[in-house]
């Protein structure tokens, strides 16, 4: 069989038309996701139960036929396997026990004690792999450092990461053990889930965006640039993808610096300035924003087009600027993929 077109275009291959998936596309704005989330009984029992989580991550490839699938799991199961305490709240978010000194960053467990929580999560990726269909590319994830310390610092999602900013400015140094933990745990848990199959890797960086300057190299660059840097060591030849949402500017040289094969980004740069100052250093990734999702109509049909269009003279893997919402219509999905493929011999 031909190479999977994910994989082309992770090799540099510009394409006719772009691969494409979307992030969060598992999710709750599915029926068949919501039902299958009730037979688990909770979100965290379904990311536990490797049946039911491939069942989840293959409804979409079923309904939609994306060029990739996204391992169903989380972000926050690395800090839980690291020893913190997890639980989502029904409607608000995730809940986590707090970190906010140098004795709890030290009382986490080692990093080899990570499989012990985190093996179903790899059953999982075993499954998929046999059961993907064969122009399926297969993408392993884990949260960045930052973002997953933004959440084990302050115990929740918050608007403008201020609890993980103050650890970091009071105290540097314990800071940076908190965010090197992380990543070598970060570094063992994708390389397990290659073990199992995952084909291609993607580190979600979901609040880069909010580290400047030295802060954004020692605390979003760096730690990718590590991540990238053992896997590749260890892994020849598996592309990775990096999300530093809302880097803006800084998108520009992430690829380069981090060693990354595919930059993702998310609606707010244009696609036009990431063809012209992203596209000629690396693979992008993006960036439709997800409210179209919601509104559908010729307004989706345009951006899409618009979106393609703009990132035509190099590889580009088409998604989403972030998830998509539990309010979208199943629908503008599908007109969205006929739109980006209508050009497809
Ligand atoms: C910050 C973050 C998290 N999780 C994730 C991130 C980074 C990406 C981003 O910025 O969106 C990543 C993630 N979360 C989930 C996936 C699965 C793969 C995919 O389809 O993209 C991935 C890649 C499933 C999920 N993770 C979560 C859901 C919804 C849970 C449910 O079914 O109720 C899903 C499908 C829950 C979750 N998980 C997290 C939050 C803040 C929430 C609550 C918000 C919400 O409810 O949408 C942490």
């Amino acid at each position: 069989m031909a190479e999977k077109l994910l994989m082309r275009a992770l090799g540099g291959e510009t394409l006719d038309v772009p691969p494409a998936w979307m992030m969060r596309q598992a999710g709750r704005y599915l029926p068949e996701y919501r039902a299958t989330r009730a037979q688990a009984g909770d979100f965290l029992s379904l990311c536990y139960n490797p049946e039911l989580a491939a069942e989840v991550t293959l409804q979409p490839i079923r309904r939609f036929g994306f060029d990739a699938a996204i391992l169903f799991a989380d972000i926050l199961l690395v800090p839980q396997a690291l020893g913190a305490d997890l639980w989502f709240v029904t409607g608000e978010g995730p809940r986590l026990s707090t970190i906010t000194t140098r004795a709890e960053v030290d009382a986490l467990k080692p990093v080899d004690a990570i499989h012990e929580t985190l093996n179903p999560i790899y059953e999982t990726v075993r499954i998929l792999s046999r059961e993907l269909p064969a122009e399926t590319a297969l993408i392993g994830f884990a949260g960045a450092p930052w973002t997953v310390a933004t959440y084990m610092v302050a115990g929740r999602g918050t608007p403008d990461q201020g609890p993980a900013h103050a650890f970091k400015d009071g105290d540097r140094a314990a800071f940076t053990a908190l965010i090197d933990r992380i990543t070598a745990a970060t570094i063992e848990y994708l390389s397990a889930q290659i073990d199992a199959g995952a084909e291609v890797v993607k580190v979600f960086d979901s609040w880069a965006g909010s580290l400047k300057g030295a802060d954004f190299d020692d605390f979003a660059l760096t730690p990718a640039k590590a991540i990238v840097a053992a896997l590749k060591a260890r892994h020849p030849g598996v592309p990775v993808i990096v999300f530093p949402r809302e880097a803006g500017q800084a998108y520009k040289g992430f690829g380069p610096a981090t060693g990354a094969d595919c930059v993702a980004l998310d609606q707010s740069v244009s696609a036009e300035w990431a063809a012209a100052n992203v596209q000629p250093e690396v693979c992008t990734q993006g960036n439709l924003a997800p409210e179209h999702m919601v509104t559908g109509g010729q307004a989706l049909v345009d951006e899409v087009r618009r979106i393609r269009d703009a990132f035509s003279g190099g590889p580009h893997i088409f998604n989403l600027g972030h998830g998509i919402t539990p309010d979208a219509d199943p629908d503008n999905v599908a007109l969205m993929l006929e739109t980006l493929r209508e050009t497809r011999g």
